[in-house]
C-alpha cells in the first residue's frame, strides 16, 4: 500500500471530485459515515461524545459525523473552535446541516470549560492534512484541553498539531490520541517515533478515493502489508531435500555474547534453512553444539573472538555476519579481507559488523552490492551520523542504500526497508514486548535463513522483518509484552509463518 503525501491526497481528493464525479460535500459525507460506521461499532450509544470542530474540512467532517452519530440514537456536544476566522465551503454545508438539539459552544477560550465525561469520546476534528503551520492561540489552548482530559481521544484523519509528512517543532501543541482514523491511506508521520507517539493505534477507513489515481500516483513510501509479505512466501515442494533449502553461515560470538549467535542459529532454522553452519571463536563450540544441535560449527583458531572466515564460502548460500561479534581488530581484519577478496556469498550484516564498518570507511567502500544490513538507529547514527529529524533519517536511509546498492532494515517500532531505488517499506507487525536484548539477533537468524533459500534481498527483507514481527505478536498475546523474551520470537516462528499463510 502506498502512502501519499498531504499534496497528493489533495490530489486524489481533486481526481476522484472530477472523475467519479461527485461533489466535494459528498466525498466529506462519504468520509464521514465510514467514519461513523467505525465508532458505532466500537462505541456503544451510551458513550457521549464531544466533538471538536476546527475551520478546515477537517471541522467538516467533524461536523457531518456529529450529525450522523446524532440520527443514530448517541448524545452529541459540538466545540466550534476558532472558527469565526474563514472557513471551508464543507464546513459551512454541514455546520447549515446540524440539527438544532445538538448543543454547540463557540470556544473563544478554554479557561472556564469543564471537564467532559471521562467516560466519553472526544473526536478531534481541528485540523487535519491542510494544517499549514503549528497551532497557536485557541486552537494550542483546545489542544491542551483535549490532552488533559480522562475520555477517549480519537482523531479524524491525523491529531491535529501534526504535519502528514513533514517534521514538528519539538514542543509544539499537538493532540495525544488514543485512536487515529485515518481516510483512504495511513500518514508518513504516523511510522516515524516523534510523530507516531501521538497517534495511538491507527486504522485506514478506505472512503473510495479513484482507483485509477492511486494505482497511477508515484510513492517512494509503502506499508509493508500482510497481502505483501505473503505473496512473497514459497510453498516447500513436496520432492525436495535438505539440498533444496540453502546452506546458510552464520559468524559471530565472542567471549560473553555466545547468547546472540546460538539466538540467531535457532532462528534461522526456524525459517526452513536446509543447512546451517556457524562459525565461532573456540570457546563457544561445546556452547553450540548443546544449545544447538541442529547446526554444524566451525571454530576460529582464537579462543574468545573471531579473526577469519572458513577459506571455502562457495557453499554457502548466505553468510550472517555480526551478533555477538564483537569490534576486535582481528575481527576487523577479517571483515576487510573478506570485502576486499572474491565476491563473498550474499551477505545479511548486523550489530558488531556494522559497528566496524562504521569505525573503518574504507571498508564500507568495499561492501559487496545486494547486502543486507540491519542497523537500530543508534548504528544507522554511527554509518551515517545524526539525522536533524525522523524525515532526514529516511532521506539518509535513501542516500545509503542508493549509494551502496543495498539494502537496510532501520530497526524500530515501524521497522523500515530501504532498497537502492529509495523505495522505502514500512513494517506494520511487532509490539514494544520485542524492545528487549536479542530480539535483534533473532531478526538477523531470519533474514540470513531466508536469504540462503533464495529469496531476493528484497523479499528476504520483507518477509523476514513482517514475520519476526508477527512471531513477536503471537508470543506477547501468549506471554504478554513485559515477559516475552527473545527466544520467544522463534518460539513462535512457526506460528507466524502459518498465520501469514493463512487466506482469510
Ligand atoms: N481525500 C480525503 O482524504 C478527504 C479528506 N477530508 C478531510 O479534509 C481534511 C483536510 O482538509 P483541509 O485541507 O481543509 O485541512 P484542515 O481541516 O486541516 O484545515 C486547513 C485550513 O486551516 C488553515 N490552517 C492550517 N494550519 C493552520 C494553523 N496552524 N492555524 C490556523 N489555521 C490553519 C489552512 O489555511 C486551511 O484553511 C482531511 O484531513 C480530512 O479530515 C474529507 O472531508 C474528505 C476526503
Ligand atoms: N516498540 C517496538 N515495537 C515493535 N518492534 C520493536 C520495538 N522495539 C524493538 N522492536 C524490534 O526488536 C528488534 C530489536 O533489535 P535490536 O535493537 O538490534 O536488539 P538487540 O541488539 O538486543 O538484538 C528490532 O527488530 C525492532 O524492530
Ligand atoms: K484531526
Amino acid at each position: 500500500m502506498k502512502i501519499l503525501t498531504a499534496a497528493q491526497t489533495r490530489d486524489a481528493d481533486a481526481y476522484t471530485i472530477a472523475q467519479e464525479p461527485i461533489s466535494s460535500v459528498n466525498l466529506m459525507e462519504r468520509a464521514a459515515g465510514a467514519l461513523v460506521k467505525w465508532l458505532e461499532k466500537h462505541y456503544s450509544p451510551d458513550k457521549p461524545f464531544y466533538i471538536f470542530c476546527g475551520p478546515g474540512n477537517n471541522g467538516g467532517d467533524g461536523l457531518a459525523a456529529a450529525r450522523l452519530l446524532h440520527q443514530d440514537g448517541y448524545d452529541v456536544e459540538v466545540f466550534l473552535v476558532g472558527t469565526n476566522q474563514k472557513t471551508s465551503p464543507d464546513f459551512d454545508q454541514n455546520l447549515q446541516r446540524l440539527p438544532q438539539e445538538i448543543t454547540v459552544s463557540h470556544l473563544e477560550t478554554t479557561v472556564g470549560v469543564s471537564d467532559v465525561s471521562p467516560l466519553g469520546v472526544i473526536l478531534d476534528g481541528l485540523f487535519g492534512s491542510g494544517l499549514s503551520r503549528p497551532l497557536e492561540g485557541i486552537y494550542a489552548e483546545a489542544v491542551a484541553y483535549i490532552n488533559r482530559q480522562d475520555a477517549t481521544v480519537v482523531a479524524i484523519d491525523i491529531p491535529s498539531g501534526l504535519f502528514a509528512d513533514a517534521p514538528i517543532q519539538e514542543g509544539s501543541p499537538v493532540v495525544e490520541a488514543d485512536m487515529t482514523l485515518s481516510f483512504e491511506q495511513p500518514k508518513l508521520a504516523f511510522f516515524l517515533p516523534a510523530s507516531g507517539a501521538f497517534v495511538g493505534e491507527w486504522h485506514v477507513l478506505p472512503i473510495g478515493l479513484h482507483s485509477e489515481f492511486l494505482e497511477q500516483v508515484s510513492s517512494p513510501y509503502h506499508v509493508l502489508t500482510k497481502e505483501k509479505a505473503q505473496s512473497i512466501l514459497k510453498p516447500r515442494a513436496k520432492f525436495s531435500h535438505k539440498g533444496s533449502y540453502g546452506h546458510a553461515l552464520l559468524v559471530g560470538g565472542s567471549y560473553g555474547k555466545m547468547g546472540a549467535v546460538t539466538l540467531a542459529a535457532h532462528a534461522a532454522l526456524r525459517t526452513g534453512v536446509g543447512l546451517l553452519t556457524v562459525q565461532v571463536p573456540q570457546t563457544g563450540y561445546g556452547i553450540l553444539q548443546t544449545a544447538v544441535p541442529e547446526a554444524m560449527a566451525l571454530t576460529d583458531d582464537l579462543d574468545r573472538h573471531l579473526s577469519r572466515f572458513p577459506e571455502d564460502l562457495d557453499r554457502f548460500q548466505c553468510l550472517g555476519i555480526g551478533p555477538g561479534l564483537g569490534q576486535h581488530e582481528d575481527s576487523r581484519l577479517a571483515l576487510e579481507t573478506l570485502f576486499r577478496g572474491q565476491l563473498p556469498p550474499p551477505l545479511v550484516l548486523d550489530a558488531d559488523a556494522l559497528n566496524l564498518l562504521a569505525a573503518d570507511r574504507t571498508i564500507r567502500q568495499h561492501l559487496p552490492p545486494d547486502s543486507i544490513l540491519t542497523p537500530h538507529p543508534k548504528e544507522f547514527e554511527r554509518l551515517m551520523g545524526p539525522a536533524t529529524h525522523d524525515f532526514h533519517r529516511l532521506q539518509l536511509l535513501q542516500d545509503f542504500c542508493s549509494e551502496h546498492s543495498c539494502y537496510v532494515v532501520l530497526k524500530g517500532a515501524h521497522s523500515c526497508i530501504g532498497s537502492p531505488e529509495g523505495t522505502l517499506y514500512f513494517n506494520t507487525t511487532g509490539n514494544p514486548g520485542m524492545a528487549t536484548g536479542g530480539t535483534g539477533d533473532v531478526l538477523t537468524g531470519i533474514l540470513t535463513g531466508l536469504r540462503a533459500q533464495g529469496y531476493s534481498p528484497l523479499d528476504t527483507c520483507l518477509l523476514g522483518v513482517y514475520l519476526h514481527g508477527l512471531a513477536g505478536d503471537l508470543a506477547a498475546e501468549q506471554e504478554g509484552q513485559a515477559s516475552l523474551i527473545a527466544s520467544d520470537l522463534y518460539t513462535y516462528l512457526g506460528a507466524a509463518f502459518k498465520k501469514l499463510a493463512e487466506k482469510e
